[in-house]
């Protein structure tokens, strides 16, 4: 359905305004998901005795979600779960929010607190998935409990969408609720999923943080090199070995960065609608990149972050070789992992690599791959980009600048291509970067304060949804 006039804009009917009480259920809700170790360590070995029990948890605390009549609860893959909601207004076209309850592994040693204990401290709640991605799983059903406990009805429906397996693949959880709502013809508006965030701090010269919306995902390449050589005795060593052959190639590979797709890419708008933020001469240098592009690009290699945009990126994972200390390795493997900038593809990147190795006894076995997603829509008449720039202002007015980008990990978002042009990568959270190093790293921790804010956030979003029209003017149009 077409969005009308800015006249008919509807702001939320219900105040976003929480009660200490619910304040403090709130908190104490998401502690208690922390302290459930649903960690994934491989597609084959989760934990499914954490996942039940994260299931069972969610009824308890989000009883209202369970009992509306208007809500439709479904177990897809024995963990994942679809709540289907549905609005009074069928004639609007349904969108669906996001999020996933695995966490990847951690180390026990190194955190400030252990990492499933849900530890509040400081105004922070500490633990493995506070960031990544139980904070929007619980923000989204607390968002929803609220919204019904004071009689909400949605006039457009939507889903939501916990997978469970996100961090190994998506494939018993995404991959299948999107096939059945496939099966049941559900075309969708939009998609909210985890992604980006406010960034602060992430490039030199900008002094103010800014929402980055991603509108297009990289893409994968998991790449296995092997050599294979006749094995021997160690005292009588051939001129080379496989060991030493594919440590040439894979130095080769760190040596030799793809090329540089800034020019080509969605990076090029993200600095276009951000150059207004930038000092004096950068901003007339963005404003410009016709013919300030190289030299932009230039300058984005310099920091490994801002490199992530504007190539194909590749890490020298895991490398294994040689039985004996005193026999010549049969066989040594290397795999790399690959992110393609969504300027290229498999096949071309594929191409790439082989020519930089250049070594016949190298031999390729793509592991897993997948071209990046496409760019979806940001202009006026995108609904989801525009509700969420919409919700933005409202509940972070001091971000000026909402802007369209790209999310360099992969989320669950993308087996839902089938159904929708609209994919949003976005979480209404601050990130520095030293909270950007804890996301699958050691001490993960969120604010109190943003947590409820995220709940804010959910909260007015899916009301403003409810509205059938284009959101607000861009209060900072160049
Ligand atoms: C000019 C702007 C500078 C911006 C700098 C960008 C900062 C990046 C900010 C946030 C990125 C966070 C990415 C979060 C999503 C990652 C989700 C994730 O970890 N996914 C896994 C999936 C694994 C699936 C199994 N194959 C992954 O990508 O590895
Ligand atoms: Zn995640
Ligand atoms: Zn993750």
């Amino acid at each position: 359905k077409g969005l009308k006039g800015r006249e008919h804009q509807r702001a939320p009917q219900i105040p976003s305004q929480f009660s200490p009480g619910e304040r403090f259920a709130m908190k104490e809700a998401l502690k208690g998901a922390i302290r459930i170790p649903t960690v994934s360590f491989s597609p084959e070995n989760l934990n499914v005795t954490a996942l039940a029990e994260f299931g069972e948890y969610l009824r308890t605390v989000f009883p209202t979600v369970f009992k509306t009549s208007f809500i439709q609860h479904e177990v897809i893959g024995e963990y994942s779960h679809l709540f289907t909601v549905r609005g009074s207004d069928p004639s609007l076209q349904p969108y669906m929010l996001m999020a996933h309850s695995d966490v990847v592994p951690t180390p026990e040693e190194g955190w400030e607190v252990p990492p499933f204990s849900g530890l509040e401290r400081d105004g922070f709640i500490h633990g493995q998935g506070t960031l990544d991605n139980k904070n929007s799983l619980m923000a989204i059903l607390q968002a929803l409990e609220l919204l019904l406990n004071r009689n909400y009805i949605p006039r457009r429906s939507f889903f939501i969408a916990l997978g469970h397996d996100e961090e190994v693949s998506g494939h018993n959880g995404a991959q299948k609720i999107s096939a059945l709502l496939q099966t049941r013809g559900v075309k969708l508006a939009f998609i909210v999923d985890e992604g980006n965030f406010i960034l602060d701090g992430f490039v030199s010269y900008l002094k103010k943080p800014f929402a980055m919306i991603a509108v297009s995902e990289k893409g994968l390449i998991n790449l296995r090199l092997q050599v294979n050589m006749t094995p021997g005795h160690s005292s009588a060593p051939p001129k080379e070995t496989s060991i030493g052959v594919l440590a040439a190639a894979v130095s080769r590979l760190e040596q030799t960065p793809m090329p540089n797709m800034f020019v080509s890419g969605p990076t090029k708008m993200t600095l276009q609608e951000l150059a207004h933020e930038f000092p004096f001469p950068a901003n007339i240098i963005l404003s410009n990149l016709w013919l300030f592009g190289p030299l932009v690009s230039r300058f984005m290699e310099r920091s490994y972050i801002t490199n992530t945009l504007v190539r194909t990126t590749m890490a020298l994972t895991m490398f294994n070789a040689g039985v004996k200390v005193n026999v010549i390795p049969p066989v040594a493997q290397a795999i790399i992992n690959m992110r393609i900038h969504p300027a290229q593809t498999v096949q071309e990147v594929l191409d790439l690599v082989k020519n930089i190795v250049a070594d016949s006894r190298v031999q390729f076995h793509v592991l897993n791959a997948f071209d990046p997603l496409p760019v979806s829509p940001s202009d006026h008449q995108a609904l989801g980009y525009q509700l969420l720039r919409q919700t933005i202002q409202s509940i972070f007015p001091e971000v000026s600048t909402v802007v369209p980008g790209i999310c360099i990990g992969n989320t669950d978002s993308r087996h839902y291509a089938n159904l929708t042009t609209g994919i949003y990568r976005f979480n209404p959270l601050y990130l520095r970067p030293q909270s950007f190093r804890s996301i699958h790293g050691i001490n993960e921790k969120i604010s109190v304060q943003a947590y409820e804010t995220q709940v804010k956030f959910i909260f007015e979003f899916i009301q403003n949804a409810d509205a059938d029209q284009e959101p607000a003017p861009h209060r900072h149009e160049l």
